[in-house]
């Protein structure tokens, strides 16, 4: 946290070096990481508008079937420089409240009591870490920049790229929306999907640090690169075939599948921007939600409804996009004429020069029947036959990645650390992967 954004009454200087300290994590996030009764952990809340921030301890408690409601969020007040939850006793420090509720076996309220804290999770990066170099675009929260990260562990430095969202210019809804696609990207690894790193959240801006792909947007690409092949261009839409077949098998809906949203480096196109990304295969879109109408699905400009197969439908304008240099769909439309068209039945003709297979697969993409579409793993399967390219054993790349990522993180090392005193160091892969 900047310190000049937090109330002055309540800057704690040493909290932010306890290991169970965890900045502006929103309480989405501290179900996901708390998973037994008396876990507790200590961070920021996100500013509601106009509100002040305050330090919040959270603690498990009364914990049944992943009930959300299980972890109750005691804000800390402070007031002449003492700190309290309750106002028949005060502190000079979190740290002496935190030893004082949990040495003495002390309830804080309703029998709610402290038992071990958690500490940051291998995907909580510190700032340090990171260092932001030229600017590669400007995003929903604030600008995306190419960096370097330095896993202090190995000594490794990896190329990255970081979505920045500075807290005091976003709303409480935007952050929840960025760290909920950080939660969405924890949860992903494959080789056709942008490798996520972590976020960092102890000060602002917040990072979300994921790999750099090296030639950036796949729309841009296309663009710059008119002379591509056929065959590069049915093989990179095999890409986002693999990718969206893993997605799909989460199950997640990614809902915004587009050329823009889909990063192309080192031969491989990775499916990127999971802003929109629910869990699940069928979602309702609220009214009034703003919506890419040249990927909408017909009955998602009907009935605002998604499912997999609105996916799909999205999948057949990537491929349009991609055998049309990454040209804007339903070229010479307004978004408004897009949604009426789209709706009576006009469909963009498929590119002459594709492959037969694929200008069918195109087509069947986009059938009004959703029925009628071709599922992830169909698609992936048609491809692979038309490109004769072998289908990799995903997993195992994948483990090998993830291995790799948790022996280099510091953080992580500090992990377990603290939760295996006196044992063996074993990388595991923690909650929330
Ligand atoms: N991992 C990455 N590697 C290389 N370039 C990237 C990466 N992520 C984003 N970029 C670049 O930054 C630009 C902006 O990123 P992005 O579109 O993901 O931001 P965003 O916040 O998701 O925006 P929006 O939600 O409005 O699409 C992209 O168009 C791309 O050029």
């Amino acid at each position: 946290m900047s310190v000049n954004s937090v109330p002055t009454n309540l800057i704690s200087a040493t909290i932010e070096k306890e290991s169970f300290y965890h900045g502006l994590m929103p309480r989405e996030d501290v179900r996901l990481i708390l998973d037994k009764n008396g876990q507790f952990l200590v961070r920021m809340s996100e500013p509601k508008h106009g509100e002040p921030r305050s330090y919040i301890l959270s603690v498990l408690y009364n914990n049944k079937l992943d009930d959300f409601n299980a972890v109750k969020h005691f804000v800390i007040n402070c007031q002449q420089k003492k700190y309290f939850i309750n106002t028949n006793v005060s502190f000079q420090t979190i740290q002496d409240m935190i030893a004082y509720y949990q040495k003495g076996n002390i309830e804080i309220q309703d029998g709610c009591k402290l038992v071990a804290s958690v500490s940051r999770q291998f995907w909580e990066l510190d700032h340090e870490m990171i260092t932001i170099q030229a600017k590669l675009g400007e995003g929903a929260f604030g600008e995306v920049a190419a960096g370097t990260m330095n896993f202090k562990r190995r000594g490794k430095t990896v190329k990255v790229a970081v979505k920045q969202a500075k807290a005091e210019k976003l709303d409480k809804e935007q952050i929840k929306c960025f760290m909920a696609e950080a939660r969405t990207m924890r949860k992903l690894g494959h080789q056709n999907v942008v490798k996520f790193y972590g976020v960092a959240v102890m000060q602002e801006p917040l990072y979300l640090v994921m790999e750099l792909v090296s030639n950036g947007a796949l729309d841009s690409y296309l663009k710059k690169n008119e002379d591509l092949s056929m065959e590069k261009r049915v093989e990179m839409l095999l890409q986002v075939a693999w990718g969206l077949e893993y997605i799909h098998g989460k199950p997640m809906l990614h809902r915004d599948i587009a050329a823009r949203n889909c990063l192309y480096g080192d031969g491989k196109v990775k499916i990127s921007d999971f802003g929109l990304t629910r869990n699940g295969t069928f979602y309702q879109v609220k009214p009034n939600t703003k919506a890419p109408i040249r990927w909408l699905a017909v009955e998602t400009i009907k009935t605002m409804i998604c499912s997999q197969k609105t996916d799909i439908w999205s999948y057949g304008i990537l491929c349009w996009e991609v055998f049309n240099n990454g040209a804007e769909p339903y070229p010479g439309m307004t978004p408004a004429d897009v949604a009426q068209q789209v709706s009576s039945g006009y469909r963009m003709p498929p590119h002459s020069l594709a492959p037969f297979e694929v200008q069918t697969l195109t087509t069947r993409c986009c059938a009004e029947n959703p029925n009628d579409r071709p599922t992830a793993p169909e698609v992936a399967q048609i491809l692979q036959r038309v490109t004769g390219v072998h289908r990799p054993n995903f997993s195992a790349i994948a483990k090998k990645e993830a291995e790799e990522l948790l022996l280099m993180n510091t953080a992580t090392m500090k992990n377990y650390s603290h939760r295996r005193k006196g044992t063996q160091r074993k990388p595991c892969v923690p909650k929330g992967m």
